[in-house]
């Protein structure tokens, strides 16, 4: 159905989009280097093994090379206390070779998630999520933009002429998806609904979407008449299924193939939201470098 020649012209193609910005980061990376004599770093921490984190995990080494960037795995079992991460985080947050530090969620139940992420400092906090760059975006003031929502954002520019005025419907409300994607709609002009699982009529409220963002990780959930005809559908959610003949695949939150019909442009997944993340991701770690070795100030010199 995805190579289905009437729906080609509907599809978002991210995983262009994405190379292209890639090359773009890549570019710059090799500018900062002539400049700086030093290569952008990312530190990547990843607790236990959620299957989400593990297709991000793999696809980003791969690109972050191709962007001529290092990076840094840490891989801890799923035992991890926290004061075990939060010393990990404080190591990373010294190293004069890390530019970026981005901790993978979901996190084990013993963590919690808003305490590390708020302990990575804030110009190294490459997906954005801590109190001082979310309150940045909240108020929109620069700052670093989790990477995700970024990049839908880059993909409904790159597929709709302007934003202003068209009725956003978000599905899904975490501080990593939904809400700063909400900020990042309304700060763009469009009027922002956001759904999540309290949410009355789901299907209603989604229908009334020019712009519908999926990000809930329940496969399937959105179904053809979820769809506005004409509506531009972002499907967020990477979910692994298993198939009959032992093999896996990767699906999303939207029922592509009844949805695809009536929306007016679509993701795919995989080929959508994904690339775009890993994309965002290393366009953001060559910000937080360039902030740190182009104008390093006192409280955040490299070396
Ligand atoms: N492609 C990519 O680059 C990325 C993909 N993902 C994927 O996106 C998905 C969502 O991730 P994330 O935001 O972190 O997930 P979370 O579990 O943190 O949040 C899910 C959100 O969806 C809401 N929700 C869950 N079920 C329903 C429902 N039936 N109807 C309406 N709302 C519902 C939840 O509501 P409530 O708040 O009330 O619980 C919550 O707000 C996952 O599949 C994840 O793997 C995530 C990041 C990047
Ligand atoms: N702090 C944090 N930030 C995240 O952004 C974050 C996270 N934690 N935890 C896990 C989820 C999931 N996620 C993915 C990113 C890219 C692909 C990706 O590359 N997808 C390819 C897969 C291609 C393939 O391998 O088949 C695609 O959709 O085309 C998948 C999943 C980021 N997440
Ligand atoms: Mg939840």
């Amino acid at each position: 159905m995805k190579h289905d020649p009437a729906l080609s012209g509907k599809l978002i193609d991210g995983k262009a989009i994405a190379r292209r910005l890639t090359d773009r980061v890549k570019a710059e990376a090799e500018a900062l280097r002539e400049r700086t004599g030093k290569i952008p770093g990312l530190a990547v921490v990843l607790v236990g093994d959620d299957p989400a984190s593990e297709v991000y995990v793999k696809n980003k080494a791969i690109q972050t090379h191709r962007a001529g960037m290092r990076s840094f795995m840490h891989m801890l079992p799923e035992t991890t206390s926290q004061d075990e991460l939060l010393e990990l985080i404080e190591r990373l947050n010294a190293d004069p070779q890390i530019h970026g530090i981005l901790v993978q969620l979901p996190l084990p139940r013993q963590i919690d998630p808003i305490l590390v992420t708020n302990a990575i400092a804030p110009h190294k906090d490459v997906d954005g999520l801590g109190e001082v760059n979310a309150g940045r975006l909240s108020l929109g003031i620069d700052g670093l933009v989790p990477c995700t929502p970024l990049g839908c954002l880059m993909l409904l520019k790159e597929t709709l002429p302007d934003l202003r005025g068209l009725h956003a419907v978000i599905i899904g409300a975490s501080n990593l998806v939904g809400k700063p994607m909400a900020q990042l709609l309304l700060k763009e002009g469009c009027t922002v609904s956001v759904g999540h699982i309290d949410t009355r009529d789901p299907r209603g409220l989604a229908r009334e979407g020019d712009i519908l963002v999926v990000a809930t990780g329940k496969n399937g959930l959105v179904r053809g008449d979820w769809v506005k005809p004409g509506a531009t559908v972002i499907d967020v959610g990477i979910t692994r299924i298993a198939l009959p003949d032992g093999k896996t695949r990767l699906v999303g939150d939207v029922a592509f193939d009844e949805a695809a019909p009536v929306a007016g442009h679509i993701t795919p997944v995989p080929g959508g939201v994904g690339p775009m993340t890993i994309a965002c991701l290393l366009h953001n770690t060559l910000q937080a470098a360039r902030a740190i070795l182009d104008h390093a100030s006192p409280d955040h010199k490299a070396s």
